[in-house]
Parts: structure tokens; C-alpha cells; sequence
């Protein structure tokens, strides 16, 4: 069988955050009008952090089909659903309570579970397999997109920079009780549930993101988490930043107008 290599990363870069939200919001919508046509139905994987405000672009637009969603979150703090470190709790106040997506179509932690993060990301593993593993028969899940953020230290969802989770191999969703930035507790997909997506996307804005978006993506041989996402091919990773993000960065941003 032919080896392909990754895909080269698309970066594309806006004046301003308002900008990036109008494109975001263009780009979900076409990745999500395509993935309907083909099977009915949009998987989709959240993050926390700064991208929930990202997708104010997607409230009242009306080619959203929100019935046809599957949302899952990329990864999640352990903690009730309503806390405020909640990732689904942003997530819920900045988007899903302002769209008519139905309550079943968002896939959120068990939280009988909360004092048990083994059964806890077992579960969650479990809700994946259900959503994925029958109708697509894939040894991993392959996800329409995915929607990651990374913090200044170059991690993304919870995968932290020197971590073992960055050698997780087999496992959908991993958890970490020793997450360097509170919380502590979380679960996390892993590269190999990342890496298979049919598209990844990055969303960092803002000039505190300057450096570490720089070594991301001019030393991806630094090995931080967010340089080891390569989806495998056909797979396709998007970067959605800002002038002042990118500011130092010498990757070439791409020719075409989204
Ligand atoms: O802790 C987390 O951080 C990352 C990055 O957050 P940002 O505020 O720098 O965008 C986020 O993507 C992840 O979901 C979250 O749990």
C-alpha cells in the first residue's frame, strides 16, 4: 500500500479575532455541509479555553444543521457540569444555549463517575465507540473536525508539554491527575483519536500566543504537544490565527482567501 506523509498545515491568518470568528464560522459550515451529504450526520470535538468564543460565528447562521451534530469535547476538566472550570459549561454558555441543538446530541461526562477517572474516560471511550465504531468499523474513531486551542506552554486539549500521555498509542481517551494547569484532573483524546480526523483545526489569537505559536510551527522538531499534531493522511490540520499571534512566524500562510 502507498505511504502517504501528512499533509502540509494550511495557516491561515486574519487582521483581527472578529475576522477569524466570520472564517471559522464559513469553514465548520462547508466541513459540515460536507459531511452531511455524504452520511447524514457532523462529528464534531470541542475544546475549552479561548475557542468556545471563537464560535459565536455559528449562532443564528442559518446553513447550521445543529439535529445533525454529534459534539464531543476534545477533552474535559473533572469536575461537575456546571462548574466553573467545566469545559461543556463554556461551551454551554458561549454556544449550545443559544442554538437549537438538541441536549442528546452533545456527549458530556458521566458524572457519577467523577471520583473514578478510570471508569470515568472508560465511559467516555465507551460513548465514542458507540457513536463511531459500528457505523464506521475504524480501529480509530475519524472525526469531521476537531476544534483544539493551545495554551502558551504549547499544549493542546490536556496534553501537557513532556507528558506520557504524549506516547499514548492505543487508548481513545486518556486521563491525567497531575495537569500542570488547574484543574488537575482531566480526561484527553489522544494523538491517535486527534491524528485521525478527517480535519483539525487550531484556533490562537492574540499576541500573548506569539512565541509559542512561532516555535510550534517553525521547530516542529521541539516536540511540543501542539507540533505533534499530523493528521495522517488524507487527513488536513487548519491554523485560524491572528496578525499578532503570528507575528514572528516565518511557516508560510496560505495564498488563498478563506
Ligand atoms: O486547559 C485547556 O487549555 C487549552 C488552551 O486554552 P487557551 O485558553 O489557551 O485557548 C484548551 O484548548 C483546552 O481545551 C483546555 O482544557
Amino acid at each position: 500500500m502507498a505511504h502517504h506523509s501528512p499533509n502540509p498545515a494550511i495557516l491561515n491568518s486574519f487582521a483581527n479575532a472578529d475576522e477569524i470568528v466570520d472564517s471559522l464560522a464559513f469553514f465548520i459550515a462547508s466541513a459540515q455541509k460536507e459531511a452531511i451529504d455524504k452520511k447524514g450526520r457532523f462529528t464534531v470535538a470541542l475544546s475549552g479555553g479561548s475557542l468556545p468564543k471563537m464560535l459565536r460565528g455559528l449562532i443564528g447562521n442559518p446553513s447550521i444543521k445543529w439535529d445533525k451534530w454529534q459534539v464531543f469535547y476534545a477533552d474535559e476538566r473533572v469536575v461537575p457540569l456546571d462548574h466553573p472550570d467545566s469545559n461543556h459549561l463554556a461551551c454551554t454558555n458561549l454556544l449550545f444555549s443559544k442554538v437549537p441543538i438538541p441536549a442528546d446530541n452533545i456527549h458530556v461526562l458521566d458524572v457519577s463517575l467523577l471520583d473514578d477517572l478510570e471508569e470515568l474516560s472508560d465511559a467516555y471511550e465507551k460513548e465514542l465507540i458507540r457513536e463511531f465504531a459500528q457505523k464506521d468499523a475504524a480501529r480509530f474513531p475519524v472525526f469531521d473536525l476537531i476544534l483544539l486551542g493551545m495554551g502558551p506552554d504549547g499544549h493542546t486539549a490536556s496534553l501537557f508539554p513532556g507528558h506520557e500521555l504524549l506516547a499514548e498509542e492505543d487508548r481513545w481517551i486518556a486521563y491525567l491527575e497531575d495537569s500542570p494547569k488547574p484543574p488537575p484532573k482531566r480526561i484527553t483524546f489522544t494523538y491517535p483519536v486527534i491524528n485521525h480526523a478527517a480535519r483539525v483545526v487550531f484556533v490562537a489569537a492574540g499576541k500573548e500566543k506569539v512565541e509559542i505559536l512561532r516555535q510550534v510551527l517553525d521547530t516542529p522538531e521541539d516536540g511540543l504537544p501542539a507540533s505533534r499534531v499530523k493528521p495522517v493522511f488524507p487527513g488536513q490540520l487548519y491554523w485560524f490565527v491572528d496578525d499578532a499571534a503570528a507575528a514572528a512566524v516565518q511557516y508560510p500562510r496560505s495564498p488563498f482567501k478563506l
